[in-house]
Protein backbone atom coordinates (compact mmCIF):
# COMPACT_ATOMS: atom_id res chain seq x y z
CA UNK A 1 0.00 0.00 0.00
CA UNK A 2 1.18 3.53 -1.19
CA UNK A 3 1.67 5.92 1.74
CA UNK A 4 -0.47 8.52 2.62
CA UNK A 5 -0.23 12.14 1.43
CA UNK A 6 -0.27 15.31 2.64
CA UNK A 7 -0.81 17.96 -1.13
CA UNK A 8 -0.43 21.31 -0.40
CA UNK A 9 -1.55 24.49 -2.04
CA UNK A 10 1.43 27.64 -2.24
CA UNK A 11 0.33 30.99 -2.20
CA UNK A 12 -1.77 31.98 1.19
CA UNK A 13 -1.33 28.09 1.93
CA UNK A 14 2.13 26.64 2.88
CA UNK A 15 3.77 30.80 1.92
CA UNK A 16 2.42 34.11 1.83
CA UNK A 17 3.85 35.36 -1.13
CA UNK A 18 1.48 38.21 -1.37
CA UNK A 19 3.70 40.99 -0.57
CA UNK A 20 6.19 39.85 -3.54
CA UNK A 21 3.21 39.14 -5.96
CA UNK A 22 1.34 42.58 -5.19
CA UNK A 23 5.22 44.51 -6.41
CA UNK A 24 5.18 41.89 -9.52
CA UNK A 25 2.18 42.59 -10.42
CA UNK A 26 1.95 46.37 -9.61
CA UNK A 27 5.67 46.15 -11.90
CA UNK A 28 3.41 44.70 -14.62
CA UNK A 29 0.12 47.44 -14.37
CA UNK A 30 2.58 50.28 -14.37
CA UNK A 31 3.71 49.43 -18.09
CA UNK A 32 0.14 49.75 -18.94
CA UNK A 33 -0.83 52.85 -17.29
CA UNK A 34 -3.25 51.27 -14.87
CA UNK A 35 -3.46 52.23 -11.31
CA UNK A 36 -1.80 49.98 -8.97
CA UNK A 37 -3.71 47.29 -6.69
CA UNK A 38 -3.42 47.51 -2.96
CA UNK A 39 -2.81 44.55 -0.58
CA UNK A 40 -6.54 43.91 0.33
CA UNK A 41 -7.74 43.93 -3.23
CA UNK A 42 -4.96 41.66 -4.37
CA UNK A 43 -6.69 38.80 -2.75
CA UNK A 44 -9.30 38.68 -4.99
CA UNK A 45 -7.24 38.23 -7.76
CA UNK A 46 -5.00 35.49 -6.35
CA UNK A 47 -6.30 31.82 -6.93
CA UNK A 48 -6.26 31.07 -10.40
CA UNK A 49 -2.40 31.88 -11.38
CA UNK A 50 -0.58 34.85 -12.40
CA UNK A 51 -2.44 35.22 -15.81
CA UNK A 52 -6.19 34.94 -14.49
CA UNK A 53 -4.50 37.62 -12.00
CA UNK A 54 -3.69 40.26 -14.42
CA UNK A 55 -6.64 39.62 -16.03
CA UNK A 56 -8.89 40.53 -13.26
CA UNK A 57 -6.84 43.77 -12.86
CA UNK A 58 -7.94 45.01 -15.96
CA UNK A 59 -11.69 43.74 -15.52
CA UNK A 60 -11.96 45.63 -12.28
CA UNK A 61 -10.41 48.84 -14.21
CA UNK A 62 -12.68 48.42 -16.98
CA UNK A 63 -9.74 48.27 -19.22
CA UNK A 64 -9.41 46.06 -22.77
CA UNK A 65 -6.83 43.30 -22.70
CA UNK A 66 -5.52 41.84 -25.77
CA UNK A 67 -4.86 38.34 -26.05
CA UNK A 68 -1.29 39.48 -27.38
CA UNK A 69 -0.69 42.47 -24.46
CA UNK A 70 -1.79 39.28 -22.10
CA UNK A 71 0.96 37.34 -23.37
CA UNK A 72 3.45 39.98 -23.25
CA UNK A 73 2.32 40.77 -19.12
CA UNK A 74 2.42 37.28 -18.03
CA UNK A 75 6.50 37.58 -19.94
CA UNK A 76 6.74 40.77 -17.45
CA UNK A 77 5.43 39.18 -14.77
CA UNK A 78 7.50 36.04 -14.94
CA UNK A 79 10.81 37.95 -15.25
CA UNK A 80 10.04 40.69 -12.33
CA UNK A 81 8.70 37.78 -10.22
CA UNK A 82 11.20 35.39 -10.90
CA UNK A 83 14.00 37.73 -10.59
CA UNK A 84 13.07 38.60 -7.18
CA UNK A 85 12.49 35.16 -5.55
CA UNK A 86 11.85 34.50 -2.73
CA UNK A 87 11.91 38.17 -1.96
CA UNK A 88 9.64 38.65 1.21
CA UNK A 89 8.05 35.34 0.99
CA UNK A 90 8.28 33.23 3.57
CA UNK A 91 6.84 29.72 4.83
CA UNK A 92 3.53 30.58 7.82
CA UNK A 93 5.12 29.91 11.18
CA UNK A 94 4.74 26.25 11.91
CA UNK A 95 4.52 24.68 8.75
CA UNK A 96 7.79 23.82 8.83
CA UNK A 97 7.73 21.77 11.84
CA UNK A 98 4.34 20.38 11.07
CA UNK A 99 5.70 18.70 7.84
CA UNK A 100 8.56 17.89 9.61
CA UNK A 101 6.25 15.66 11.90
CA UNK A 102 3.95 14.48 9.01
CA UNK A 103 6.84 13.14 6.76
CA UNK A 104 8.24 11.49 10.50
CA UNK A 105 5.13 9.66 9.92
CA UNK A 106 5.57 8.17 7.01
CA UNK A 107 3.40 10.92 4.99
CA UNK A 108 4.67 11.72 1.50
CA UNK A 109 4.08 15.53 0.86
CA UNK A 110 3.42 17.35 -2.42
CA UNK A 111 2.79 20.75 -3.77
CA UNK A 112 -0.40 21.92 -6.32
CA UNK A 113 -0.56 25.15 -7.42
CA UNK A 114 -2.04 27.60 -9.54
CA UNK A 115 1.48 29.02 -9.63
CA UNK A 116 3.56 28.42 -12.82
CA UNK A 117 5.12 25.31 -12.17
CA UNK A 118 8.91 27.11 -12.79
CA UNK A 119 7.49 29.81 -10.47
CA UNK A 120 7.15 27.32 -7.23
CA UNK A 121 9.87 25.09 -7.71
CA UNK A 122 12.03 27.84 -7.52
CA UNK A 123 10.38 29.71 -4.89
CA UNK A 124 10.41 26.73 -2.72
CA UNK A 125 14.49 25.72 -3.41
CA UNK A 126 14.86 29.42 -2.70
CA UNK A 127 13.29 28.82 0.58
CA UNK A 128 15.09 25.44 1.29
CA UNK A 129 11.86 23.74 1.09
CA UNK A 130 12.24 22.00 -2.48
CA UNK A 131 14.01 18.55 -1.66
CA UNK A 132 10.29 17.33 1.63
CA UNK A 133 7.95 17.57 -1.63
CA UNK A 134 8.06 14.25 -4.14
CA UNK A 135 5.80 16.47 -6.72
CA UNK A 136 5.78 19.92 -7.04
CA UNK A 137 2.91 20.41 -9.62
CA UNK A 138 1.89 24.04 -11.28
CA UNK A 139 -0.73 25.36 -13.60
CA UNK A 140 1.35 24.69 -16.70
CA UNK A 141 2.33 20.69 -15.46
CA UNK A 142 -0.44 19.06 -17.06
CA UNK A 143 -3.39 20.23 -19.34
CA UNK A 144 -5.51 20.74 -16.67
CA UNK A 145 -5.63 22.75 -13.17
CA UNK A 146 -7.35 23.86 -10.02
CA UNK A 147 -10.22 23.32 -10.01
CA UNK A 148 -10.57 20.49 -12.23
CA UNK A 149 -9.84 17.35 -9.93
CA UNK A 150 -7.21 15.87 -12.30
CA UNK A 151 -4.81 18.66 -10.98
CA UNK A 152 -5.22 16.78 -7.70
CA UNK A 153 -5.49 13.32 -8.43
CA UNK A 154 -2.66 13.87 -11.18
CA UNK A 155 -0.11 15.29 -8.35
CA UNK A 156 -0.96 12.56 -5.86
CA UNK A 157 0.23 10.51 -9.08
CA UNK A 158 3.10 11.62 -9.94
CA UNK A 159 4.30 12.09 -5.98
CA UNK A 160 3.22 8.62 -5.65
CA UNK A 161 0.76 8.22 -3.79
CA UNK A 162 -2.87 7.34 -3.35
CA UNK A 163 -6.29 9.39 -3.69
CA UNK A 164 -7.86 7.37 -1.50
CA UNK A 165 -5.32 8.48 1.36
CA UNK A 166 -4.89 11.90 0.76
CA UNK A 167 -5.74 15.06 2.17
CA UNK A 168 -5.18 18.65 0.46
CA UNK A 169 -4.97 21.80 2.53
CA UNK A 170 -5.74 25.46 1.07
CA UNK A 171 -6.72 28.63 1.03
CA UNK A 172 -9.02 29.80 -1.57
CA UNK A 173 -12.59 28.41 -3.18
CA UNK A 174 -10.42 26.58 -6.15
CA UNK A 175 -8.94 24.41 -3.40
CA UNK A 176 -11.42 23.24 -1.75
CA UNK A 177 -13.50 22.61 -4.62
CA UNK A 178 -10.88 20.91 -6.11
CA UNK A 179 -10.64 18.52 -3.63
CA UNK A 180 -14.20 18.20 -2.88
CA UNK A 181 -14.63 17.26 -7.02
CA UNK A 182 -12.04 14.39 -6.08
CA UNK A 183 -13.58 13.45 -3.27
CA UNK A 184 -10.45 14.04 -1.16
CA UNK A 185 -11.08 15.73 2.04
CA UNK A 186 -9.57 19.36 2.41
CA UNK A 187 -8.11 21.70 5.47
CA UNK A 188 -8.75 24.78 4.83
CA UNK A 189 -6.01 27.62 6.55
CA UNK A 190 -8.20 31.12 7.66
CA UNK A 191 -5.08 32.97 6.59
CA UNK A 192 -4.69 32.94 3.20
CA UNK A 193 -6.07 34.96 0.43
CA UNK A 194 -9.87 33.64 0.12
CA UNK A 195 -12.18 36.84 -0.38
CA UNK A 196 -14.77 35.47 1.44
CA UNK A 197 -14.35 33.54 5.04
CA UNK A 198 -12.95 29.83 3.94
CA UNK A 199 -16.35 28.67 6.07
CA UNK A 200 -18.47 29.73 3.04
CA UNK A 201 -17.10 27.32 0.86
CA UNK A 202 -17.49 24.35 3.44
CA UNK A 203 -14.05 22.28 3.51
CA UNK A 204 -13.62 19.32 6.21
CA UNK A 205 -11.83 21.29 8.71
CA UNK A 206 -10.45 24.53 8.84
CA UNK A 207 -6.97 25.86 11.04
CA UNK A 208 -6.13 28.86 12.17
CA UNK A 209 -2.36 28.07 12.71
CA UNK A 210 -0.02 25.15 11.52
CA UNK A 211 0.01 23.86 15.23
CA UNK A 212 -3.34 22.49 14.37
CA UNK A 213 -2.40 20.17 11.16
CA UNK A 214 -1.46 17.60 13.57
CA UNK A 215 -0.49 13.68 12.32
CA UNK A 216 -3.96 12.64 13.89
CA UNK A 217 -5.89 14.71 12.09
CA UNK A 218 -4.93 13.99 8.32
CA UNK A 219 -5.03 10.35 9.58
CA UNK A 220 -8.57 10.80 10.78
CA UNK A 221 -9.74 12.77 7.83
CA UNK A 222 -8.25 9.83 5.67
CA UNK A 223 -10.03 7.08 7.83
CA UNK A 224 -13.15 9.13 7.18
CA UNK A 225 -13.07 8.84 3.76
CA UNK A 226 -12.44 4.72 4.46
CA UNK A 227 -14.63 4.15 7.09
O1 LIG B 1 -0.92 32.45 -7.43
C1 LIG B 1 -2.10 32.10 -7.62
O2 LIG B 1 -2.96 32.78 -8.20
C2 LIG B 1 -2.55 30.77 -7.11
O3 LIG B 1 -1.54 30.05 -6.45
P1 LIG B 1 -1.99 28.89 -5.45
O4 LIG B 1 -2.76 27.89 -6.27
O5 LIG B 1 -0.67 28.37 -4.93
O6 LIG B 1 -2.81 29.53 -4.39
MG1 LIG C 1 -3.69 29.62 -2.56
Amino acid sequence: MSKPIVVFDLDGTLVDTAPDLLDSLNHCLGETGLQKVDPVTLRRYVGQGGRVMIERAFEAQQKLLSPEQLDWLVGIFIEHYGANMPGHSALYEGAEQAMEDLSSAGYLLAVCTNKFEGLSVNLLAGLGQSSRFSAICGSDTFAFRKPDPRHLVETIRKAGGDAERAVMIGDSQTDINTAKAAGIPVIAVDFGYSDLPVATYEPSRIISHYRELKVKLADDLIGAVNA
